[in-house]
């Protein structure tokens, strides 16, 4: 990675600057004003799912604090703020009637946003299932591409033209990976037969949504993927069998079928028997047009050949490696590599780096009042420098929003993990910006010169 100088470094006029959140790990207050549960409500009251029994009933109280957080957006200078909408906030039963007053809060944090120079990146879906689709089979009922749909068509007539970047979900390997194969994730399923067919559904859901925006928007849709590059642990055969099953179950399984109208071979190799024969029918569903394409990266894989299941591959410790506390491996090159992964495999089309952040132990605030935070602005700068070389590659980058803006509920590891670049008292709620948010504010006003 070079180090670039004043002179010669710059980003590409227009990038966008920004943060990102999620509705369930910020608004609390699940169920106010009429909202009906989501699989999140329902998982992490049933004992034992979360660490602590870490709910979000409160989170950060984003749905009371909502014009102080974009405030201090404002503050910080962010150019663009990626948020996801609770369906079940939208409607309580997942179809049929609205509840105008979960919509009227979009709606005025949508306006909020835009009276502070603020653009808003709207996620449809970010793992929050209304828990009344749930027990209709959820992701594993066929119909849930048309009430995906629905639930996009009441947004799109709603907010389209206030929000000019929707995405449709965030990152389908995690909601399958972990709601249907492992269970450690909302619903909490743990099958190798429900797994692919959750993913697949997503991804016809995803497809009926694009479509649905077509008919209803006159912006931009895209889908955001979680990539993680994977690096053979040695030159054995084995390791790279593993690489390479560990890179389709990963990072092919869902811009192969939304970007190329087929599934990586090796996943039938994975599942085996539990693999279906999905109709063919079914991509010309899923392959829409899109706007662009969302990567979220934290961190690579070095991949070795192991027992498990079903993938058999596995990550290696790195001896001489930085980790976070999620146990994430700092790797910043991977992140240039998978943007021009990306570029080599699926064309042209751009991208936005939609998360990109790391959770370390902050200390508490000081007494001047700061949150220093060194190993996140050291994160932060050489993932930022990645992405300019991916863009100096030739990688049509777009943007880039830090995960995450707040502390916030890390799902089923609870409030112990801090990503933001503010800092959550989760006793009075209290923000304070990170030295980070203040470093971070500082390459936004430089478009990226101060890195
Ligand atoms: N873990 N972790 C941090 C972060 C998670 O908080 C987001 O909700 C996901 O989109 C993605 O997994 C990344």
């Amino acid at each position: 990675m070079t180090r670039p100088t004043d002179t010669d470094f710059t980003f590409p006029e227009g990038f966008l600057w920004g943060a990102a959140t999620a509705a369930h790990q910020i608004e609390g207050s699940p169920l106010a004003d009429g909202a009906g549960p989501s699989i999140w409500t329902r998982f992490a009251h049933t004992p034992g799912m979360t660490l602590n029994g870490d709910t979000g009933d409160v989170a950060c109280d984003h749905y009371h604090r909502w014009k102080e957080d974009v405030a201090l957006m404002r503050e910080l200078g962010l150019q663009a703020y990626r948020f996801s909408v609770s369906w079940s906030r939208i409607l309580p039963e997942g179809t049929g009637r609205v509840n105008h007053k979960g919509l009227d809060f979009y709606s005025c944090l949508v306006d909020e946003l835009l009276a502070n120079g603020i653009e808003p990146l709207l996620t449809l879906y970010h793992w929050d299932l209304p828990a009344a689709l749930d027990d209709r089979g959820g992701w594993l009922n066929r119909d849930c591409a048309d009430w995906f749909a629905e639930y996009g068509r009441v947004l799109y007539r709603a907010l389209d033209g206030r929000v000019k970047k929707w995405v449709t979900l965030n990152e389908p390997w995690v909601i399958t990976d972990g709601g249907y194969l492992h269970g450690a994730l909302a619903p909490g399923h743990r099958s190798r037969f429900e797994a692919p067919i959750a993913s697949h559904n997503l991804m016809r859901a995803h497809g009926a949504a694009v479509q649905a925006y077509r008919a209803e928007g006159k912006h931009e849709i895209g889908l955001v993927v979680n990539i993680e590059p994977k690096y053979p642990a040695s030159d054995s055969t084995a390791d790279a069998d593993a690489t390479r099953r560990a890179h389709a179950y990963m990072n092919e399984q869902y811009l192969h079928p939304a970007l190329l109208g087929r599934y990586p071979p090796e996943l039938k190799d994975i599942f085996g028997d539990a693999w279906p024969e999905f109709p063919e029918d079914d991509f010309k569903l899923i392959v829409q047009p899109l706007d662009f394409v969302g990567i979220n990266y934290y961190t690579r894989s070095v991949t070795a050949a192991t027992d498990s299941y079903p993938l058999k591959a596995g990550a290696v410790r790195q001896p001489l490696g930085t980790y976070t506390e999620t146990g994430w491996e700092v790797f910043p090159q991977g992140l240039t590599d998978t943007l021009v992964w990306f570029k080599d495999t699926y064309g042209e089309l751009p991208v936005y780096v939609t998360e990109n952040g790391a959770a370390f132990f902050d200390p508490a605030v000081a007494e001047d009042g700061r949150v220093r935070d060194p190993l996140r602005i050291d994160y932060l700068r050489k993932h930022l420098s990645a992405i300019h070389d991916a863009i100096a590659a030739g990688v049509d980058v777009r943007g880039y929003m830090a995960w995450s803006l707040l502390d916030n509920l890390e799902w089923s590891l609870g409030y112990s993990k801090r990503f933001g670049i503010i800092h959550v008292n989760y006793g009075t709620l209290e923000r304070t910006p990170k030295d980070s948010a203040r470093w971070y504010s500082g390459i936004i006003e430089s478009h990226g010169r101060a890195l």
